[in-house]
């Protein structure tokens, strides 16, 4: 495992967000435009908080959240209102945001045209992605409802998701999405996490999710 150990939270924010920055910069010079997948949750704020102040091209980068909350943007659930007010602002509000969400009663309601903005824009150049210290990543819980055809190499893009570790329903990119970006930057802090972490690297994806895209993956980690 590629794992990054930072001395404290405040440097692995902005050191991190140098790192992500770098990337895209690089993506950037080999291509018109570059897709960068985010997470949602409470850890990646202050990394978001100091990439969007980074002067980058940003109206040629499109920018999607690795798994929605089926919530609106008014509620303090929603992971797009939180990228909103965290990192599409100052320079990256430049930045295209590719919807997971609208309003619909269930995510089956508008899956298919949710999977139509997001087809157009794989793989992933630059991925940011989270987990819980239940050893989810994006909304790929253990025991989730439809976790073992989000694993499938055959998966759809996206999926509703539904798991007890969850409040509302979830939509997500499956596992070939995930574990198919270019370049992917695993954020995690706490010695719970880490402990689940190495965990989850004993155990195969379905009885761990995030052990789907470890291989290959940066970790960057403060206590
Ligand atoms: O619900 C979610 O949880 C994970 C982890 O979030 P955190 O609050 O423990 O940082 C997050 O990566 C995912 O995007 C989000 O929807």
């Amino acid at each position: 495992m590629n794992l990054v150990e930072y001395p404290d939270r405040d440097l692995l924010a902005l050191d991190l967000a140098e790192v992500l920055a770098d990337a895209l910069n690089q993506s950037l010079r080999q291509k018109d435009r570059a897709t960068f997948a985010v997470p949602g949750g409470t850890s990646p704020g202050p990394v978001f908080q100091a990439l969007s102040q980074v002067h980058l091209p940003w109206d040629r980068v499109d920018v999607m959240l690795t798994d929605e909350r089926w919530v609106p943007e008014s509620s303090d659930r929603s992971n797009t209102a939180l990228l909103r007010r965290s990192l599409l602002t100052g320079p990256a509000a430049a930045a295209t945001l590719i919807p997971l969400y609208d309003a619909a009663p269930a995510p089956e309601d508008r899956l298919e045209t949710l999977i139509a903005g997001v087809a157009p824009l794989l793989p992933i150049d630059v991925m940011l992605i989270g987990m819980g210290a239940d050893m989810h990543t994006a909304s790929l819980f253990p025991g989730a409802d439809r976790l073992t055809e989000g694993l499938s190499g055959d998966a759809p893009l996206l999926l509703p998701m539904r798991a007890p570790g969850a409040p509302e329903p979830r939509v997500t990119l499956t596992a070939p999405v995930l574990s198919g970006a270019l370049d992917i930057h695993l954020l995690i802090m706490g010695t719970e996490k880490k402990e689940a972490l190495l965990r989850a690297s004993q155990l195969p994806p379905a009885e761990a999710p995030v052990a789907c895209l470890l291989e290959g993956a940066t970790i960057h980690y403060a206590d």
